[in-house]
Formats: structure tokens, C-alpha cells, sequence
């Protein structure tokens, strides 16, 4: 990787103190980058990188002032090929440059060596699709992800582990039991607050975060129960650093939901929207006030 950084890649401030000045100017939203084929099609698009380079240019010029953080989702950029991604790079770097957050959704997670490379892809600061956080997957074990967590502390970025995910299917690896008896996602949320406590020294919030479905409240073996059958309790959830939400909207979670969902780590809340803000585009108007309805709705719950 280069050795010298662009002036725009270099970070001092660890990402978890970022996140908490982001979201205090600019409200507590993440707003999801999700190029689908069907959002393409409904803003009157073709189905090309031309129509990915509008979509994307679109969202950024409505967006990037406005909201804390946003989350490209990487596979609708990869279906398109290098040149797919070459748009995500400028789409990262255009968010960026207006102070926007950028939180890749890549979901990655490999053997410790092959997981260095991945690390060096999002994290290293001369890589040209640095972000300022990416979601990672532990199903490999979560200690094969130290490569991106040692490389996130060097660079000043953040990660999201994956613990209990918002679509239905999660339960019977998440809540599955380990031969301890704790739950596999109460146990990566565990080893995360142990990693904020070791990295975070001095600051009130680490950069290390999790991703827990926003559609789990209230949900048997959900996340706010007593802990059983590997369910969640909100004990678990006390980890020292950001709560990445997916859900809302389109998959049926509500702000309203979350007070239940997270108990006394609300204020750790991270919300995550992606397709009920985008479908209001390309009208740049209605993309920034669907924007701001979310974000007044969840500023309402969680202060
Ligand atoms: O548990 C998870 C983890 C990630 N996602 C991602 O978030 C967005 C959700 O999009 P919506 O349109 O707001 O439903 C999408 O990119 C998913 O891959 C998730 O939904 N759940």
C-alpha cells in the first residue's frame, strides 16, 4: 500500500469519537446507498453503470451535507464490475470530501492471512476505497478478524461485527449455544466490549460496533428477553461502542421499536435506512425531507 496518504484519507480522531460529533451536528441516521435494480428502474434509469453513476451522484449531491453517516452496500456496485466499484470509490470519496461518514456494508470475514488483504482493501489510508468503517462477518471466528480490528485502531476507522442480523433466517446460527452455554451472538458482542475496553482508552465510545437487526424487538428469541435459547438480553448489548440497526422501514422496524429493542444502550443507537429514503428520488427535495423525517423520528426516541 502507498506510503504516504492523501491529505483527504488521513484520520487522527479514533472513528468512535467521529461517529459520537457526526451524529451530534448531524443526527443519529445512517442512510443506506442501496443501488437496486428495482430503485434504478423506478427513478427512470437504465440497468448500466451510467444509470449506477446517476443514482450514486444523485444521492450525493441530495445527501452528503446532511446526513452523519451513510452505508454503500457494496454488492450493487460489484454486480457492475470494476467499473462498478470504480463508481463506489468516487462515491465514497465524494461523501467523504462533504463530511458524510462512510460505513461500507461488505460484510467481510476470511482466514487471518486473507483477512490482512481485506483489512488493507477498506481500512489502510492509501487504499483507494478507504472508508471510515466496514461491516464485517465473525462466522469465521471472530479472532480471524484481528487484522481488520488491529488495522482499524493504526487508522483511526471503525468496524461493524455482525451479531444478530435483521433477516429471518438469522436464528439458528446467531442463537445457536456454545458449550459454555452463552449464545454465538451474545458471545461476539461480548468480545467486542472486551476489544473497546482494550482500544478505546480515555474516549466514552469505542470504534468497534455491532450490527443487530432493528426487527428483533419484541420478536421470541429476539433481542430484549431474558437470555434464553440464545436470545439477546440487553445486558449484552452494554459494549462500549456503536449499535448498527438494519431493518427499518422496508423490512417493517419503526423508530418506536427501538426503546424495547435496546433498553439502557439506546444512546448507542446507530439506525440504518436504505430504502424507504431512496425510494423518494430522483427528486432531490424528497430525498433530503424523507431524510430528515427519519431522522426527526428517530432523534424523537432517542434523544
Ligand atoms: O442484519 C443486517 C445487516 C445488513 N443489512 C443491510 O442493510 C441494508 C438494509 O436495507 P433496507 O432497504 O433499509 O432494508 C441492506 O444493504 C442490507 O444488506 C441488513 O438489512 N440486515
Amino acid at each position: 500500500m502507498s506510503e504516504t496518504p492523501p491529505a483527504a484519507h488521513r484520520v487522527t480522531t479514533p472513528f468512535g469519537e467521529r461517529l459520537r460529533a457526526a451524529t451530534a451536528r448531524r443526527g443519529p441516521l445512517c442512510v443506506g446507498v442501496d443501488p437496486h435494480a428495482g430503485l434504478l428502474r423506478e427513478w427512470g434509469l437504465g440497468e448500466d453503470v451510467a444509470a449506477l453513476e446517476r443514482f450514486c451522484g444523485t444521492v450525493t449531491e441530495a445527501l452528503a451535507d446532511q446526513v452523519a453517516v451513510v452505508k454503500p452496500q457494496s454488492a450493487f456496485f460489484e454486480r457492475f464490475g470494476s467499473r462498478g466499484v470504480a463508481v463506489l470509490e468516487r462515491t465514497v470519496a465524494d461523501f467523504r470530501e462533504a463530511g458524510a461518514l462512510v460505513l461500507l456494508d461488505v460484510k467481510r470475514g476470511d482466514i487471518g492471512s486473507t483477512m490482512g488483504a481485506y483489512a488493507e482493501a477498506y481500512l489502510d489510508p492509501g487504499s483507494p476505497l478507504f472508508c471510515d468503517a466496514v461491516t464485517l462477518s465473525p462466522y469465521l471466528g471472530y479472532e480471524a478478524l484481528r487484522p481488520a480490528l488491529d488495522l482499524a485502531v493504526a487508522s483511526g476507522s471503525g468496524v461493524f461485527v455482525l451479531a444478530r442480523t435483521s433477516n429471518p433466517e438469522s436464528g439458528a446460527l446467531q442463537r445457536a449455544r456454545r458449550a459454555d452455554g452463552r449464545g454465538v451472538a451474545a458471545d461476539v458482542l461480548a468480545r467486542l466490549a472486551g476489544d473497546n475496553a482494550a482500544t478505546a482508552a480515555g474516549s466514552p465510545f469505542g470504534s468497534f460496533g455491532a450490527v443487530v437487526g432493528a426487527t428483533l424487538a419484541g420478536v421470541p428469541g429476539g433481542v430484549g428477553g431474558d437470555g434464553a435459547d440464545g436470545a439477546l438480553t440487553h445486558a449484552d448489548l452494554d459494549i462500549g461502542g456503536p449499535l448498527l440497526l438494519p431493518g427499518l422501514g422496508a423490512q417493517g422496524a419503526r423508530p418506536e421499536d427501538l426503546p424495547a429493542l435496546l433498553g439502557p444502550a439506546l444512546p448507542a443507537a446507530l439506525p440504518s435506512v436504505s430504502r424507504d429514503v431512496l425510494r423518494h428520488g430522483p427528486d432531490r427535495g424528497a430525498l433530503r425531507a424523507a431524510t430528515d423525517r427519519w431522522s426527526g423520528e428517530l432523534a424523537a426516541v432517542i434523544g
